[in-house]
């Protein structure tokens, strides 16, 4: 599939800045006059948006990880099909809250499903199309979750109510990501302000814009 435009997703644990850099970054963008679009994981388009609801709901105890984890990956596909991809076709930046890293890290290793299986099935449901940038924030499963609960305005999901260790294994998985893919995936400190974070974040954005 040819695309023209710049595929550029946001990744990290729970709490780790990510929707809070994703504003400043697209301030940022806007100022430069080039055409983007901002989007997000589980959902972004009405079919990914409803399947959200089912997978973060608190009450569905009783899910299974491989379905949680086909879930996300159907709810990927649409998203993709529907949104990303058309939008990199016309040429624009995309700016999404996370992706197909989410799924490795949550699912593949958090999960214990295991990554390769998870990566399968997420090349079923994405082809080729894979971030030609992924800004990772890192940031410790702890403080992270700190965050969560110091903002009391936010909604707790199922993902965030597992326990610190799932969530170092996610951290620890992302790192992995990271060092394997050095090309694709910038890995930031995020535990200073959101200003510095934000500023790392949108220096490696603009060395890729075209
Ligand atoms: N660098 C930071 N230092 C302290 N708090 C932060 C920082 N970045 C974001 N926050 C706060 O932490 C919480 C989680 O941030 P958010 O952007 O929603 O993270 P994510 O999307 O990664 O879960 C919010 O209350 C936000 O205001
Ligand atoms: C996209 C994706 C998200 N998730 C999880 C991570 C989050 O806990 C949750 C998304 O909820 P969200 O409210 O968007 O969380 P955050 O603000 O921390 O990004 O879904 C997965 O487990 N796998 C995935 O593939």
């Amino acid at each position: 599939m040819k695309k023209n435009g710049l595929f550029v997703t946001l990744e990290g644990p729970d709490g780790a800045g990510k929707t809070s850099v994703m504003e400043i970054l697209a301030a940022r963008l806007k100022e430069t006059g080039k055409p983007f679009i901002q989007t997000r994981e589980p959902g972004g388009i009405r079919i990914s948006e409803m399947i959200r609801e089912i997978i973060l709901d608190q009450a569905n105890t009783e899910m299974d990880a491989r379905t949680e984890a086909l879930l996300y990956a159907a709810a990927r596909r649409q998203h993709l099909v529907q949104k990303i991809v058309p939008a990199l076709q016309e040429g624009k930046i995309v700016l999404c809250d996370r992706f197909i890293d989410s799924s490795i890290a949550y699912q593949g290793a958090g999960r214990g499903i295991g990554t390769e299986e998870v990566r399968e099935i997420n090349r079923f449901a994405i082809g080729s199309t894979m971030p030609d940038l992924t800004i990772l924030l890192d940031l410790s499963a702890e403080e992270g979750l700190a965050r969560i609960a110091r903002n009391k305005g936010r909604e707790v999901n199922r993902l965030d109510s597992e326990s610190l260790e799932f969530h170092r294994i996610v951290r620890a998985e992302y790192e992995t990501i990271a060092e394997t893919e050095p090309e694709r995936v910038i890995r930031i400190d995020a535990s200073g302000t959101l200003e510095e974070t934000a500023e790392k974040a949108w220096a490696s954005l603009k060395s890729r814009l075209p």
